[in-house]
């Protein structure tokens, strides 16, 4: 890097205009959407598409809904030439889809052109010259005036050639290339002599195309330029003002947005964000962000993952995890506060239908995704997350204090391992931290009996290996079996829920129980299809598990009830 840039780079100047508009438009429609996926995009591939490829892209297209389409460079390659052949010959236009094609303003390539597009039913015939003074100078070597000739001897041949195939109904395109950095009148100047050979009318609009072929400025100054284009243009109500933003500065979704508000009709683009360099606009996101406005862009990202497969095929080319609304993470949250802020909009969705769910711009489900991968748990996640995927896949509804406290072994986890962990490893730690908690104490059977007003209880259990049989009363089962083990055990909390529907649910309960004269309360889980033993296995997970926790002393303590009870039935 230099330490002086300002001796190798001017900065873009400001348009200066002062009486813009644009920044207080909203935009209440679509643009007109054109795909250049077939061509800019194509032609920035390593390998361009070959022949079944662009079939499949022009069909993927046709379905989203993209009713221009530009197809080809048909005089650049035998493909692109036999690719817009096939699409005529073999019928595969539809009815409301206009294909277009692109040329150089050069005479042997715009007869060419007009070759490949024999017999279609319409067409656009788009062609382009640079006007920028750097490619004035240094790439044809022409003035003003000859950067102009160039354009209308193009213009006239095009009109002419037109003429001469009345069967198609054609529209005509012109591009000023590297508008972006052309100076504003003479880009006029230039658009204007095109004008007078083509005479558009308002049935019959022509199209002017102003590309930031490289983007040079900050997305204002683009609508600035788009402003003052859209103003000075002759004949404004017979021409279609279009925009083709390349993102070599990462603004082009930006600078298509304010050009519209500045009053560009049509965007050209491509899926994702492929072409030349840093990629074409990104049509997707275009659409998606007036979607998430509450205005329909008219094309349809229903099943996005599925259009997304199929670009990446033809292109070959990946899409990146965070592309906005495709990509595989964005629907995905880590970090706690986010799950747990999501977790609680999806709970309060329920009850509206403005979409409200914080962090996510837009319901997955409308663009085909499911919500499986928005909350996914590593060491940057909290509760919140856990939860939301062990109710979410397993339908286990955690009480809020035993969530905090299995966040706590899954944080030790996480920690330990540095990775990500998936829903199926959750409830697996969870059925180890809880349910499978069997030391010391290990559930056989047990009897219920009636005793007067009493429940009675008789408990099958393994203690170190030993099979031993103890009794117990109470106002419950839970209270006869805690009576039983002869624990100084105190329950202070106990939830049931019903896991899973039908024949298959089974009982999940969920105690929080403490011993006496120990500080620390945990949770104890059981999950039984009888609800009874579910409790009774609660019982004992707990009661295992502040064993485990308790040092050697304060575990001779607690057991000295039941090692009593223990030698008393030996
Ligand atoms: C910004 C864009 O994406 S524009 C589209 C760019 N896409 C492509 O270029 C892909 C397709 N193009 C090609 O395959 C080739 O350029 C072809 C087949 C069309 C033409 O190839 P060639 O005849 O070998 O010419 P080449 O591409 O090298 O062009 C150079 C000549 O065309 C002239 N030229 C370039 N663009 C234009 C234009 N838009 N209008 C008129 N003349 C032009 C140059 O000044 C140069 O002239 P010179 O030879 O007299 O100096
Ligand atoms: C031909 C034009 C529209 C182009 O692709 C560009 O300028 O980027």
């Amino acid at each position: 890097m230099l330490k002086h840039p300002e001796t190798k780079y001017r900065p873009m100047p400001p348009v200066g205009l002062k009486d813009r508009t644009w920044p207080d438009q909203v935009i209440s429609k679509p643009p007109i959407w054109m795909s250049t996926d077939l061509r800019d995009g194509n032609q920035a591939l390593f390998e361009p598409m070959d022949a079944q490829r662009k079939m499949r892209m022009f069909k993927t297209l046709c379905a989203i809904g993209i009713k221009q389409i530009e197809v080809a460079f048909p005089s650049a390659s035998q493909t692109d030439f036999d690719f817009v052949r096939e699409l005529i010959e073999g019928d595969h236009i539809p009815d409301d889809v206009t294909i277009e094609v692109l040329t150089q303003a050069r005479e042997d390539l715009i007869r060419r052109t007009f070759e490949s597009l024999r017999g279609a039913r319409q067409a656009i015939v788009h062609v382009y010259n640079a006007t920028a003074p750097n490619f004035r100078r240094i790439v044809f070597n022409v003035d003003e005036a000859g950067c102009t000739q160039i354009a209308v001897n193009a213009a006239r041949l095009i009109k002419q050639l037109a003429a001469e195939r009345p069967e198609t109904r054609w529209t005509f395109q012109y591009s000023p290339e590297v508008f972006s950095g052309t100076e504003l009148p003479f880009a006029a100047s230039v658009c204007n002599a095109v004008t007078a050979v083509w005479q558009p009318t308002p049935e019959n609009k022509i199209i002017f195309n102003l590309p930031a072929t490289v983007e040079m400025s900050t997305p204002n100054v683009y609508a600035d330029q788009i402003e003052w284009m859209h103003r000075h243009l002759d004949q404004r109500d017979s021409i279609l003002l279009s925009v083709h933003p390349h993102n070599d500065r990462g603004c082009a979704v930006a600078a298509a947005e304010l050009a519209v508000m500045a009053g560009a009709d049509r965007v050209e683009g491509c899926l994702f964000g492929n072409g030349e360099r840093t990629g074409n606009v990104d049509l997707v996101t275009l659409a998606l962000n007036l979607y998430t406005q509450g205005i329909h862009p008219g094309l349809d990202f229903s099943n996005i993952n599925a259009v997304a497969r199929t670009v990446e095929d033809c292109n070959q080319l990946p899409i990146h995890p965070r592309h906005p609304y495709v990509g595989d993470l964005v629907f995905t949250a880590f970090s706690g506060s986010h799950q747990d802020a999501i977790k609680k909009g999806f709970a309060a969705q329920k009850a509206t239908a403005i979409w409200e769910v914080p962090y996510l711009p837009v319901d997955p489900a409308d663009l085909g995704r499911t919500y499986d991968s928005v909350i996914r748990v590593n060491s940057q996640s909290g509760k919140g997350g856990i939860a939301y995927l062990l109710e979410s896949t397993y339908g286990l509804v955690m009480p809020r204090r035993l969530q905090v406290e299995f966040s706590g072994v899954v944080q030790r986890h996480t920690d330990a391992t540095g990775a990500e962990v998936t829903a199926q490893e959750l409830w697996a730690m969870f059925n180890a931290e809880y349910v499978q908690t069997d030391e010391p104490l290990r559930y056989v059977a047990h009897h219920l009996n009636e005793h007067g007003h009493e429940q009675g209880i008789r408990l099958e259990l393994e203690v170190d290996d030993r099979r031993v049989s103890l009794r117990g009363e109470g106002n419950g089962p839970i209270d006869a079996a805690v009576h039983a083990l002869h624990l100084p055990l105190v329950v202070h909390s106990y939830e049931e829920r019903a896991l899973g529907l039908g024949a298959n649910a089974r009982a999940v309960a969920m105690v929080e129980v403490a011993m006496e004269g120990m500080p620390v309360s945990t949770f104890g889980v059981g999950i039984d299809p009888n609800i009874v033993t579910a409790s009774i296995r609660a019982i004992l997970s707990g009661a295992n598990r502040l064993l485990q926790h308790a040092d050697q002393a304060e575990r001779e303590q607690l057991l000295k009830g039941l090692q009593a009870k223990l030698k008393a039935v030996a």
